[in-house]
């Protein structure tokens, strides 16, 4: 299953041209790489607006789901949809939508874990619904939204479920680059899966994003790893019949003694 993952800028406030944006990139991105599978960040439409969300934000996921819909059906592609500020019943939440290659919907995942230190509570709701798997192509797959990446609880629960390719979606802020680095790699290692991570480029309100976007297999190596400060796309190929290979050579599922924990 090949990949392709948008390390982008964001133009803060303005969905239109970020959905332009996204849409000349896919039209590039699959005429050169042809992935399987395209990946953008967290909030690609608005960036952290967090004060302006009733001006910019989608509302029950439109205009943006259907957009992604439609490059999905167009180029014959799986979409990972990042996420998108989304209005529903008068609340905002961090929405992230996987779109199959006909255009359905496979999944949408509404962020559970809020993050202080970007104030998203003073702005955002928080998901009620527990976090699901999804399958593309037959592959057990699950999205976090960037914060819930300090919740190893969260990928474990979905290891356990089955899942082979975690994607983390994120505006991650560069003065915490290390943790965005070590607890991508952490999650890959300690649950024997895939790790493949969208992170923004570029600055929103004073804050600097990280970058380091990441491809990393189940043993913990990185395939693909993003600068800190440039757009661009990580393209790599993932090979899934490692995962069985290397959950039976270092064995911690069976190992586990959770009535001990
Ligand atoms: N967008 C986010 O969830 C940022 C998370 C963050 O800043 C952190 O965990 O540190």
């Amino acid at each position: 299953m090949k990949y392709a993952v948008y390390q982008m800028d964001i133009i803060a406030g303005n969905p239109k041209k970020n959905r332009e944006k996204v849409n000349n990139w896919a039209k590039e991105t699959m005429a050169n790489e042809k992935p399987d599978v395209l990946v953008l960040p967290e909030m690609w439409t608005t960036a952290f607006t967090l004060p302006e969300l009733d001006e910019f934000a989608d509302v029950n996921g439109e205009p943006t789901t259907s957009f992604l819909q439609e490059l999905a059906k167009k180029h014959h592609v799986h979409i990972i949809g990042g996420s998108i500020a989304n209005k529903k019943d008068g609340k905002f939440y961090n929405t992230s939508v996987v779109v199959d290659r006909k255009g359905s919907i496979v999944y949408t995942y509404d962020k559970i874990h809020l993050v202080p230190m970007l104030h998203e509570h003073k702005y955002l709701t928080g998901g009620t619904e527990k976090v699901r798997t999804f399958e593309l192509e037959g592959v057990k797959m699950g999205v976090i939204i960037c914060y819930d990446l300090r919740f190893p609880e969260l990928a474990r629960k979905l290891a356990l479920e089955g899942v082979q390719v975690l994607h983390i979606v994120a505006e991650w802020p560069a003065p915490r680059k290390d943790h965005w680095r070590h607890l991508q790699l952490a999650r890959a290692i300690e649950n024997q899966m895939f790790v493949v991570s969208c992170n923004r480029v570029g600055s929103y309100d004073g804050e600097d994003f990280a970058g380091t976007s990441m491809i990393i297999d189940p043993w913990g190596t990185p395939l693909e790893i993003g600068s800190d400060s440039k757009e661009e796309t990580l393209s790599t190929t993932l090979s899934l019949d490692i995962v069985p290979k290397i959950r039976k050579d270092v064995p911690i599922f069976s190992s586990r003694v959770p009535e001990l924990y």
